[in-house]
């Protein structure tokens, strides 16, 4: 598949950190022996996605398993290709980078842009000591840097992620450290590039519940003295809208592929303007608004999907309460309704045919 490229061989400064241009990553599904001469099946895991991500700010995306949150991320970060559309880090389409066709080179992009995963231990050598796992990348990259001053380097953002003594901790091997400090390993690994942006994959998810505001506290924190942005990803609203509030930026609610709604985190749940934001905020215990909100969700049907085959027009329609004919026949873009809130359903436009259109009922 080919796609569209979207940005000059040298950006200027008014380009955007990251720009995501109608962003599509379709994954062909691997076949049975069984399929091996069908036509393979497509997983439309993201689709139609475009965002911007600036300096010092933070996207929070939610949603349902499956909805295409990883995907969308790796894809920030140029750790997965798209399909179609194109991904721009200040000007400079990543894949033409990585091409050679731009003035960055891609391995410095790479490592401006760098991830935390769920779970930390399963990126930790467990046969390395931390002060080796963290010495590697500055080797790789800086190699020559003395081993006295990345020694000093690795201490002083030991101590900044909360790890001291230093000594101690970088003595250690991972099966030494608790799942809250191999996060925190994690996230000192990710500094040590200085990276422009962390994707934080349920980064906080495997932790017990108590640590949680803490390590999104800590992370908060270095975003404001890193000045890095932060791709924030997690399934539950109460956690993104805690990550996005504090980080100043936006909760962006992914549903089957698309980015159904983005906007400042208490407008999009105080107003949600789209019904799947309605649902999760139906679904987040300490986001129930009051006692007259329904037992039940805010939905026609609960089941999912499949992305090899998605519903035609807005995706949400088969399980939408408001969903009209017109739903079913065209998909709704992201419109602008003031204060970078944006939602991608025709009930925000009082003009749209949607309301002349037939109630779905079944
Ligand atoms: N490498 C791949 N090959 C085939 N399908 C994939 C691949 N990676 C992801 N998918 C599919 O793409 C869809 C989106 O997956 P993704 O992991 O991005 O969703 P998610 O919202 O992050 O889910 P979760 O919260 O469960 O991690 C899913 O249907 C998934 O099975």
């Amino acid at each position: 598949m080919s796609r569209a490229r979207g940005a000059d061989a040298d950006g200027d400064a008014s380009d955007p950190l990251i720009a995501v241009d109608d962003v599509e990553v379709h994954f062909e599904k691997e076949q049975g022996l069984f399929g091996l001469f069908d036509e393979p099946d497509v997983v439309q895991a993201v689709d139609g996605v475009s965002v911007d991500i600036g300096e010092n700010d933070v996207l929070a995306l939610v949603g349902e398993s499956g909805c295409g949150k990883t995907t969308l991320g790796k894809t920030i970060i140029g750790l997965q290709e798209p399909t179609e559309g194109s991904i721009s880090y200040r000007g400079r389409d990543i894949w033409e980078t990585k091409a050679g066709n731009t003035d960055l080179s891609f391995d410095d992009i790479r490592s401006s842009l760098q991830i935390i995963h769920q779970d930390p231990g399963s990126s930790l050598n467990p046969n390395r000591r931390i002060v080796e796992t963290l010495s590697e990348p500055i080797r790789l990259t800086h190699p020559n840097v003395s081993a006295g001053e990345r020694r000093t380097r690795i201490y002083s953002l030991l101590e900044r992620v909360g790890m001291t003594p230093a000594e101690d901790f970088a003595s250690r091997y991972p099966h030494q450290l608790s799942g809250g400090e191999k996060q925190r390993v994690a996230l000192a690994r990710a500094l040590l590039m200085n990276p422009d942006v962390i994707l934080a994959d349920e980064a906080i998810s495997a932790l017990d519940v108590s640590l949680r505001v803490e390590m999104m506290d800590l992370m908060l924190d270095l975003q404001e003295e890193f000045n890095t942005s932060f791709v924030f990803i997690s399934h539950d609203l109460s956690n993104a809208r805690y990550f996005a509030a504090h980080g100043d930026g936006r909760i962006g609610v992914m549903y089957l592929g698309n980015l159904v709604e983005v906007g400042p985190p208490d407008r999009l749940i105080s107003d949600p303007q789209h019904p799947y934001t309605e649902v999760l905020r139906w679904a987040t215990p300490n986001l129930a608004l009051d006692a007259s909100e329904a037992a039940d969700p805010p939905m026609r049907k609960i089941d999912i999907p499949d992305p090899v085959n998605p519903p035609s027009g807005c995706r949400f329609h088969t399980r939408c309460p408001e969903a009209r004919a017109v739903c079913k026949q065209e998909q709704p873009a992201l419109r602008a309704l003031g204060d970078d809130h944006r939602a991608a359903c025709f009930r925000t436009d009082s003009d749209h045919r949607y309301w002349e259109s037939d109630p779905i009922e079944d």
